[in-house]
């Protein structure tokens, strides 16, 4: 038999994701899929794509729902996770995909979001150095925010190779709209998003401390961008060189010797440049560098799916890790295309 894992926020588009990869997972099965006002509905009412979860209803998010699993998911809106997560028995492995476990400094917490400051968990991100073996030994993960993934990978094998400056780093993303959930809020309208580009958050993203936390970077400007697509990230990350006669060749080593045995994470040949449409339903993240020779930049670009690598996909990469599983059990690094 499987293990059994439950799910807190299955509603949603994270958990919704979740529970596609969990239905063709071949170590995983869903003991409780819980939602908050859809808790009573069918599964196939709120995810009309999940068509093997006919017959299974939502619960509600209880103790009770989640106690009873060898590992729970939680894919709750900020600020909820903490206190459920705290109410579960001592033991039980938790993968939290909100903030509140991220950020290991309680005022960086307090100057992004409300409610007491939880503490930090195991930061997951696999393929940050000496983080896999960690995750392997945790039973509580906090995995990474969308954007951070993106913007991590693009960035920390450069600031750790003493290639580029902490103290100057530029990062410009452009989201789809499930990463901002699925709630009903006037910004997601179709009449507003269609057909229109919008930065929001500007120099004040709460992905900021995080990111500064996982990359080592020390000054960080951050420009979101909402993008009229349903899904995927694409971030930009140029970074000021600390070493003369940088080449574009040099930093693409850097990269490529970071990630030559990751599953998931691919610097594509020469003059690919990443493209959100060819991360769609993976757990991959494509990089790309150039020299910016005229401006003096290190220019590295970065896309994900923000529910594959920039959430589902991960959680389900660390879960893997914390249950023993091959780490790419139930993932693929190949997007649905075109
Ligand atoms: N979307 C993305 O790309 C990413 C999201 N995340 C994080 O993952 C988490 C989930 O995101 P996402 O799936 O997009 O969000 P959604 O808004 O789509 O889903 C939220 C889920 O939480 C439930 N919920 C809502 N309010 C409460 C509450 N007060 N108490 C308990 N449960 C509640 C909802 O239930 P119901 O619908 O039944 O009310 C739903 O199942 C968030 O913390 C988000 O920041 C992280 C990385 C990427
Ligand atoms: C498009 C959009 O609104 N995206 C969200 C990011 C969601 C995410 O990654 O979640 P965490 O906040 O859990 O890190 C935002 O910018 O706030």
């Amino acid at each position: 038999m499987g293990h059994r894992v439950a799910i807190a926020g299955a509603s949603g588009y994270a958990g919704g994701e979740v529970l596609r990869l969990l239905t063709g997972h071949p170590e995983l099965e869903i003991a409780a899929a819980t939602a908050h006002g859809h808790a009573g509905a069918p599964v196939n009412q709120v995810h009309p794509h999940l068509r093997t979860l006919a017959g299974v209803d939502f619960t509600a998010t209880t103790v009770e729902a989640l106690s009873d699993a060898d590992l729970v998911i939680m894919t709750l809106p900020h600020g909820q996770s903490a206190e459920l997560a705290a109410q579960l028995p001592a033991g039980t492995k938790i993968v939290d995909l909100g903030a509140d476990h991220r950020l290991v400094d309680a005022e960086a917490w307090s100057a992004y979001y409300s409610g007491p400051h939880a503490g930090a968990w195991t930061y997951g991100l696999p393929e940050l150095p000496g983080q896999r073996a960690k995750i392997a030994d945790a039973t509580k993960v906090a995995a990474t925010g969308c954007y951070a993934v993106a913007t991590t990978l693009a960035l920390a094998p450069v600031l750790a190779a003493g290639i580029g400056s902490p103290e100057d780093v530029v990062v410009v993303a452009a989201s789809g709209t499930s990463g901002a959930g699925r709630q009903a809020k006037p910004h997601l309208l179709a009449s507003e998003v269609s057909g229109s580009l919008t930065p929001y958050k500007v120099g004040a993203h709460q992905h900021v401390p995080e990111i500064k936390q996982a990359s080592g970077a020390t000054s960080l400007s951050f420009t979101p961008v909402l993008a009229p697509m349903p899904r995927g990230i694409l971030a930009t990350v140029t970074i000021r060189p600390s070493t003369a006669g940088l080449t574009g060749d040099d930093v693409r080593d850097v990269l490529s010797a970071a990630y030559q045995d990751e599953p998931f994470v691919s610097v594509l040949p020469e003059g690919v440049w990443p493209q959100t449409g060819a991360t769609l339903g993976s757990n991959s993240c494509h990089l790309q560098v150039a020299m910016d020779a005229d401006a003096d930049r290190i220019i590295v670009t970065a896309a994900v799916d923000n529910l594959g690598k920039g959430a589902a996909g991960q959680v389900v990469q660390c879960a893997n890790l914390m249950l023993g599983l091959p780490e790419t059990a139930g993932l693929s690094a190949n997007g649905v295309a075109p």
